[in-house]
């Protein structure tokens, strides 16, 4: 990565859910180029966590710094800075995989995309024009990480990529994810101890991110 490292700073993050208290005041200060793997139980707020480091869940306080700017402060100069995969796959039913690809380009606008290519090596090439509505979840999940891991952002943040997606699969997303973290931060959730190690992620449990 030219300019800035892929740095990601996190300051008492406090989260709940209506009385339910998920964080009380998470922090830690990590940066690229590597895969950070977030690990925990189920429930334990990692889905949470990615959506708020991901720019789609405002966290109740605290702050996160990307590239050393305040999420709070300046959160339309940052939310580009990150590229974000849910879990889920939060695409309207009637979309289809090519609409959505083009639609996450001109949102980011890279300098250079290695879409096309993602969705050559997924196997995508004959399911462009099928609508999500249509699709399969692991064929979905394939549309929902091209784009993803196709934009040049120095940090990407992924929930659970591996689910739903066979084997080929798996072993394209290990290739492309091992090609980003060479010179930019990832950050990622992941149940698989197999898939951590050959990732050579460093795992990070996240009850040991709660600050005094
Ligand atoms: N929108 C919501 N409203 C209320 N509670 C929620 C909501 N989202 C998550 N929770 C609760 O917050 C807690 C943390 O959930 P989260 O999905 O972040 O955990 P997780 O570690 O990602 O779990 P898993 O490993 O099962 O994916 C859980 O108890 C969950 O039930």
């Amino acid at each position: 990565m030219s300019g800035n490292q892929a740095t990601l700073d996190v300051n008492r993050l406090r989260h709940s859910y209506e009385d339910r208290v998920i964080f009380h005041r998470v922090g830690f200060s990590w940066t690229g180029p590597g895969i950070i793997c977030v690990c925990g139980p189920n429930g334990s707020g990692k889905t949470t966590l990615l959506s708020m480091l991901g720019g789609a869940c405002v966290p109740d306080e605290g702050d996160i710094l990307v590239l050393g700017r305040s999420m709070r402060m300046v959160r339309g100069q940052i939310l580009p800075l990150l590229s974000y995969v849910p879990d889920a796959c939060p695409v309207y039913p009637f979309v289809t995989g090519r609409e959505w690809l083009d639609f996450v380009q001109a949102a980011r606008r890279p300098a250079i995309s290695t879409a096309p290519d993602l969705v050559r090596r997924f196997g995508l090439v004959d399911s462009l024009e099928l609508r999500f509505s249509a699709m399969s979840l692991g064929t979905a999940r394939k549309f929902m990480l091209a784009a993803g891991l196709g934009t040049q952002a120095p940090i990407t943040v992924l929930d659970e990529p591996t689910n739903g997606l066979d084997a080929a699969a798996r072993d394209v997303l290990r290739e492309q994810l091992l090609a980003i973290a060479a010179s930019r931060l990832v950050v990622m959730c992941c149940h698989d101890v197999g898939e951590q190690r050959a990732l050579g992620a460093r795992c990070v449990e996240l009850a040991s991110l709660e600050t005094a």
